[in-house]
């Protein structure tokens, strides 16, 4: 059964996109675990599926390269966000997610010649039972020391509404990451704190409207940039000062995205800004267990992109480089 697929990414988050009209015509952890193999088309972080949505302009699903479903991705959600407005020649539009329906919306370019999308993450909530998490019998973790995790880090714990775990670093905890690493191979999986997982961030302040955002995922390990994450990141930044702007800049190992953060009678609204770029377009044959590519055809897209991060990076502090 030969069918069109897209290799799209945000900020180096990198996914296949896949529309089909029926839930469940495939098996689709069985199809995202091999897309994702490093051997085929050099893998990716999961497929985004496109389905029909009865209350809003499309449904997304997210499958993890390891086949676990994730309720939110928000890289993942400009790219279906361009895909779905080019199709229905829209400016906005809202998408059907696991746990809520998202407003989307096409964006004057990041940089000239990239497609840049701004989607909504919400809902937000710190409370730990809607991660969910468990430590201590507390009902939040708000940039707290866990001397379990660390001695010296300042945690925070928000769902956007999927997991994540944000911790403040210094440089040394970006330029070495085993700290990260181990941390998180441990937080990711069902463990003690968290029975579903959750995802692991580091951010580093620095400057007053722009930190650094690395994320080992649930799911996937060490992306080159998780939105919801970074998203999560600065919001935490912004409520307790580390970052003073309204819309605060996020880099990531694979280029940068902007976070809108405002408070509004204790309700966060999250807007997250950047790149919706598409790599290449294959046929597929997604015949059950005998998976081929058929054909592969590339965009100019991701000369533009390399441009725009090539600038950022040659603002951006050496240990991105
Ligand atoms: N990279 C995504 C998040 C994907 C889901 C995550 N691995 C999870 O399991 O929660 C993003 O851009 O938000």
């Amino acid at each position: 059964m030969e069918r069109t697929i897209f290799k799209v990414h945000g900020s180096g988050n990198t996914f296949y996109l896949f529309e089909s009209d029926q839930e469940t015509e495939h098996d689709w952890v069985s199809l995202t675990k091999w897309l994702c193999k490093v051997e085929n088309e050099g893998g990716a972080d999961g497929l985004l599926l496109v389905l029909p949505s009865t209350v809003a302009d499309a449904k997304m699903r997210v499958i993890n390269a390891d086949g676990s479903e994730a309720s939110m991705c928000g890289n993942g959600l400009r790219c279906v966000a361009r895909y779905v407005c080019e199709k229905l020649k829209k400016d906005e539009a809202i998408i059907e997610t696991m746990k809520a329906n998202l407003k989307v919306k096409r964006e004057e370019p990041i940089y000239e010649g990239v497609p840049t999308y701004a989607v909504e993450i919400s809902p937000v909530s710190f409370n730990l039972e809607s991660l969910p998490m468990k430590y201590n019998n507390q009902s939040e973790i708000n940039y707290q020391l866990i001397p379990e995790f660390s001695q010296d880090i300042k945690y925070t714990a928000v769902s956007v509404p999927n997991p994540h775990l944000i911790g403040i670093v210094g440089e040394q905890y970006i330029t070495n990451d085993a700290h990260q690493t181990s941390l998180a191979q441990f937080l990711n999986v069902e463990n003690d704190y968290c029975s579903d997982g959750i995802n692991v961030s580091y951010a580093l302040p620095l400057k007053n409207d722009t930190i650094f955002v690395r994320t080992f995922e649930r799911g996937v390990g060490f992306t080159n940039a998780c939105g919801t994450a970074m998203t999560a990141s600065a919001l935490v930044a912004k409520i307790n000062n580390i970052v003073q702007n309204e819309t605060i800049t996020v880099l990531n190992p694979g280029g940068f995205v902007k976070c809108k953060v405002i408070e509004d009678n204790g309700e966060y609204q999250l807007t997250l800004i950047g790149n919706a770029t598409v790599i290449a377009s294959y046929e597929i044959d997604i015949e059950q267990n005998n998976y081929k590519f058929i054909s592969r055809k590339d965009t100019d897209e991701q000369k533009e992109y390399k441009k725009c991060v090539k600038v950022v990076r040659e603002e951006s502090a050496s240990f991105i480089l």
